[in-house]
């Protein structure tokens, strides 16, 4: 495909008879951010591993930055963030990115202009042994931003932590992206890829079985959508009545569920009880309700 920075085309990957990935066809353009989400075992760690040369794979092709899984120019465009980026504790921040600046043959002088990039500019000075999970995975975005990638894989970046330090973080992709960077992540923490990313990607047992914006994947599996009916002062007998289908909540509000397809009439049937409701809230699945519903393993 033109302009692509990932293209996997039924890619198929056995461990012992074990289908970890099956016929997985995906592609990632410039300035991309992807969510790969799955349960434990679905194939996500598999194919970060395909995709950065680190293992084989027994069918289907895989295009990274036009060229091959592991080759010099796939390595020279492609940075990897693992899980628990480790580092050695008493080096300082900026130590260890001049390390391994001198590793990929660049001035060591770019660290402070890395380390700046990734809000570790104050920092830079002290040992890292002495910075929180979050100054450490700042640490390990610095080590991926060396050499420009143009894809950034990254293996749950953000477990471990805080909102505050999350929000940070996809701040920081958020403008790599702007640059061109594409980016692929996993994750296990759905309601944060939901503001964060362009696009979804699910994997069951080794299966690509969604694929799409949120609203894309909101719309195929057109689950139900939630309305929560608040009553005006004492007009809740007369609203439930008006409203048979609704649960009562212990707050005094009323809960209903319809199809999507039915939501515009059950709002104007609501419209019309007017002074009787004091409010009405619409809520839409979430992303967990979506992944349940693509991701759902057999027998569930
Ligand atoms: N080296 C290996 N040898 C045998 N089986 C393996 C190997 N690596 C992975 N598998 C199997 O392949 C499947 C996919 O594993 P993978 O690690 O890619 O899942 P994952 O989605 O990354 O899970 P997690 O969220 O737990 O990291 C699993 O069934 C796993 O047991």
């Amino acid at each position: 495909m033109m302009n692509s920075t990932l293209t996997i085309s039924r890619l198929t990957k056995r461990f012992q008879g074990v289908s970890a990935l099956s016929e997985v066809s995906l592609s990632l353009g410039p300035g991309m951010r992807v969510a790969l989400l799955g349960h434990n075992g679905a194939g996500k760690s598999t194919m970060m591993k395909i995709i950065l040369g680190l293992i084989p794979f027994d069918g289907g092709q895989v295009q990274v930055c036009g060229a091959a899984p592991g080759s010099a120019r796939a390595r020279a465009q492609v940075a990897y963030l693992p899980e628990n980026a480790a580092f050695h504790p008493a080096l300082t921040g900026e130590e260890q990115i001049r390390h391994y600046l001198s590793l990929r043959g660049e001035s060591p002088r770019r660290a402070s202009e890395l380390l700046e990039r990734v809000g570790l500019g104050r920092a830079a000075g002290r040992r890292i042994g002495t910075y929180s999970k979050g100054m450490r995975q700042r640490v390990g975005l610095a080590q991926a931003l060396i050499g420009r990638p143009g894809l950034l894989v990254l293996d749950e970046p953000t477990s471990g932590l805080d909102p505050v330090s999350r929000r940070d973080f996809y701040a920081l992709l958020d403008g790599l992206a702007a640059e061109g960077a594409a980016i692929l992540l996993s994750s296990h923490a759905l309601t944060e890829v939901e503001a964060r990313t362009d696009r979804i990607l699910i994997l069951s047992q080794g299966r690509l079985v969604a694929e799409g914006t949120l609203s894309d994947l909101r719309r195929r599996a057109a689950l139900p959508v939630a309305l929560i009916v608040t009553p005006a002062p004492d007009a809740a007998a007369a609203l439930a009545a008006a409203l048979p289908q609704a649960r009562q909540a212990d707050d005094g509000t009323l809960h209903l569920t319809c199809a999507q397809t039915e939501k515009l009439a059950l709002l104007a049937h609501i419209a019309t009880l007017g002074p009787q409701v004091a409010d009405l809230e619409v809520i839409p699945p979430s992303l967990e309700d979506i992944y349940s519903h693509f991701s759902r393993r057999d027998g569930q």
